[in-house]
């Protein structure tokens, strides 16, 4: 029996936790909040952050006690918001099994060093790149909660790994593929965040059809462009964490950075905007690391660009539209 603990019981760690449970294995949860921990012990139950499930599975258990939560881990995954990944796992450096696998679920890049949560976990942990894996895919946690059919892809250096972290999180209703493309997988996730703000937001606005698939296909072009800049492979971005998560996220208002998009696009303002977001929308703090990036890397981000527009100097859906494109006509 594999023990995995899940670091994070958010609604997307806690329905990782119920998808590790399904497919048997030993889960236990750590979270800070003493009630969340105590609603999944003695009640199997995430009544904060994950209402809609009334019965957690048996084999999922809770801990707010860092060394008890990793002691026994064959396998580690980190589903914290992911500004604050740094402060959290530095508590669990010297805790974790010298052998344990780590797998992020996490979609953003750090705002204040411009790194990706491969590079967040690894430094942080002192973790041996090939036992590091990122976990992206078009999975908006509600559905996969309650067990609507769903599917993922599991990246690390070493493939052998990735399969063992793929094979512990396989269910009859979840399927979960394998690469070695960590950085794609990591790029797609945070950079479809940024794409999904801007198309709530056009929807908000009562934009229709044709402007969301304007958005997405240009978001599109430009977080591959900056993925393959950083490393990545270029047809990570044709998968399911890449065009797959993209239509998924920026097509739901279970979406939190569609729908914090969308607030934005009704009129409210950054702040009302987060006062009412049913947990994090990381596309907000990732969107300037995005921009960074782009500086960094020399690659245009007119989307991003715009979108840290909205967020800081609270410019309007038609004049993010208006700054997409130059003034010319340009080949597409
Ligand atoms: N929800 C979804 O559908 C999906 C989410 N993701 C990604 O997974 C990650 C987690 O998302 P999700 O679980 O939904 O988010 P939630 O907003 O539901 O939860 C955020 C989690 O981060 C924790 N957290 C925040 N600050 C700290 C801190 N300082 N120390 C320790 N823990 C902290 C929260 O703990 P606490 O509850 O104690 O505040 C909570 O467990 C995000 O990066 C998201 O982009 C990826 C795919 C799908
Ligand atoms: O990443 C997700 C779906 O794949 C979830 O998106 P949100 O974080 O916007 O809810």
């Amino acid at each position: 029996m594999t023990n995995v603990t899940v670091l994070g019981a958010g609604a997307w760690g806690t329905t990782f936790g119920q998808v590790l449970a399904d497919a048997g294995n030993n889960v236990t949860m750590w979270a800070i909040e003493p009630e969340i921990v105590e609603g999944i012990r003695d009640h199997h139950h995430n009544g904060v952050r994950l209402p809609s499930v009334a019965v957690l599975p048996n084999n999922m258990t809770a801990t707010g006690d860092r060394a008890e939560a990793v002691r026994d881990a064959d396998i580690i995954i980190v589903a914290i918001a992911a500004q604050f990944a740094r402060v959290a796992l530095q508590e669990f450096k010297d805790l974790i099994p010298k052998t344990a696998l780590v797998a992020s679920l996490m979609k953003g890049i750090e705002r204040s060093t411009g790194k990706r949560m491969d590079e967040v976990v690894t430094e942080t942990l002192d973790l041996p790149a090939e036992r590091f894996a990122a976990i992206s895919g078009p999975n908006l946690s509600k559905q996969i909660a309650d067990r609507e059919p769903a599917a993922t892809v599991v990246g690390c250096t070493d493939l052998d790994n990735a399969r063992t972290i793929a094979a512990a999180c396989s269910t009859d209703y979840f399927r979960a593929f394998v690469t070695r493309d960590v950085i794609g997988l990591e790029m797609c996730g945070s950079l479809k965040n940024v794409v999904a703000l801007a198309v709530g937001m056009a929807r908000g606005a009562g934009y229709g059809e044709n402007t969301a698939a304007m958005i997405e296909t240009r978001g599109l072009a430009e977080l591959t462009a900056l993925g393959a800049a950083a490393g990545a492979d270029p047809k990570t971005f044709a998968g399911l964490a890449g065009v797959g998560d993209m239509i998924a996220t920026c097509g739901s208002p279970l979406s939190r950075n569609y729908t914090f998009g969308s607030n934005l696009g009704k009129g409210l303002s950054v702040e009302e905007a987060t006062k009412v977001s049913n947990g994090v929308a990381e596309g907000v703090p990732t969107t300037d690391a995005v921009v960074a990036l782009g500086k960094q890397y020399g690659v245009a981000t007119p989307l991003a660009t715009a979108m840290s527009h909205v967020l800081s100097d609270g410019i309007s859906c038609a004049q993010m539209l208006s700054e997409l494109f130059d003034e010319g006509i340009s080949e597409e």
